[in-house]
């Protein structure tokens, strides 16, 4: 028997599997196959989830363990912000450990233990880096701009301007109104961007945010591979290094910078350091499952209610009463 654990931050939600407890590693087909049937919101486990976090011994010196992202549609991203977190968390209960790294796709992350956002609603910092503003980096094309930052593109919405940042999963910004938040827009341009279209060639993440004072956003996401999430943490990382650059009158590096998002509240502190800027991200690692499978049912994909066992942490009770005293912004999806 294994253990798959049901997470999330900023309720945007995973489920986490430590291949190094398995007899056997599950192949890369496996792997999306499972990510596939236990996140889907109708018919998998537990209403589903935006992703599935793999864990792995590392690939690089000096880090702990690797991370793999797979989306819910079974495509892979180079990094996952909230999930970075839940991972840390996993990883320092595991191990024992407050401060590491992670091996993601592209580089060893800085992660550690912060204190708790409230009571018994747990924390961890991760870094988010390396940044690229270049069109091969998005990838993009066909916009008529080597890069994006407040650029006015009429192509993809013709009154709002666009930021094009891989942090290094790949991201567009813009700062827009409350009603346009609000509004079809983000639907609309997620959906066409995600699919056949001649200007993101793999898909983008696309953030809408919202100025609500100095060093304070609300951002929402349309996610590559997912849909609307509840929250990106890679997506308020990337918007925040937007806001500081694009709106130095509210907002600055090295400070905190708080952003809602439909599923709770981050913080993140940008920084510019030896020529190269990163974020750091800090948010709520919350465990809501603990799920007891056989490693059989793992290499299936096909994970049910009815061949695992399934325990409740009880920390969901501690993050909701956190989450009821943030300003409230009715935008959330539900698992
Ligand atoms: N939810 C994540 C991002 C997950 C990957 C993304 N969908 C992509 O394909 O780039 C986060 O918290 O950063």
């Amino acid at each position: 028997m294994t253990e798959l654990l049901k997470v999330h931050g900023s309720q945007n939600s995973f489920f986490i599997l430590d291949q190094t407890t398995l007899a056997n590693e599950l192949s890369d087909d496996q792997l999306r196959q499972l990510a596939k049937q236990v996140t889907d919101h109708q018919k998998g486990l537990l209403g589903g989830a935006d992703g599935l976090l793999v864990v792995n011994h590392p690939t690089r010196e000096g880090a702990s363990a690797q991370m793999r992202v797979i989306n819910a549609d079974g495509s892979e991203a180079s990094m996952c912000g909230n999930g970075l977190r839940t991972v840390a968390r996993y990883l320092a209960e595991r191990d024992h450990r407050t401060t590491f790294k992670v091996d993601t796709m592209n580089s060893n992350l800085q992660v550690r233990q912060a204190d708790n956002l409230a009571a018994s609603v747990p924390a961890f910092a991760v870094e988010i880096s390396p940044v690229h503003f270049d069109k091969a980096a998005l990838p993009f094309d066909h916009l008529g701009h080597d890069r994006l930052l407040g650029t006015m593109v009429p192509e993809l919405a013709p009154q709002l301007t666009f930021s094009a940042i891989a942090v290094p999963n790949p991201h567009l910004i813009s700062f827009v109104s409350q009603a346009v938040i609000e509004g079809p827009l983000l639907g609309e341009l997620g959906a066409y961007l995600n699919g056949d279209n001649p200007y993101f060639s793999d898909g983008v993440n696309v953030n809408f945010a919202q100025i609500l004072g100095p060093n304070k956003l609300f951002v929402r996401t349309f996610e590559r591979g997912v849909g609307f999430t509840n929250a990106c943490g890679t997506g308020m990382s990337a918007t925040t290094l937007a806001f500081v650059l694009l709106h130095a009158n509210q907002a600055a590096f090295n400070e905190p910078i708080t952003v809602y998002n439909p599923g709770g509240m981050v913080k993140t502190i940008v920084h510019f350091a030896a020529g190269h800027y990163w974020i750091e991200l800090i948010g709520n690692a919350t465990f809501t499952h603990r799920i007891t499978v056989g490693e059989a049912a793992l290499h299936a994909g096909h994970v049910t209610a009815d061949n695992s066992t399934i325990n409740p942490t009880g920390e969901q009770e501690a993050y909701e009463q956190f989450i009821h005293q943030l300003p409230s912004f009715n935008l959330s999806v539900k698992d």
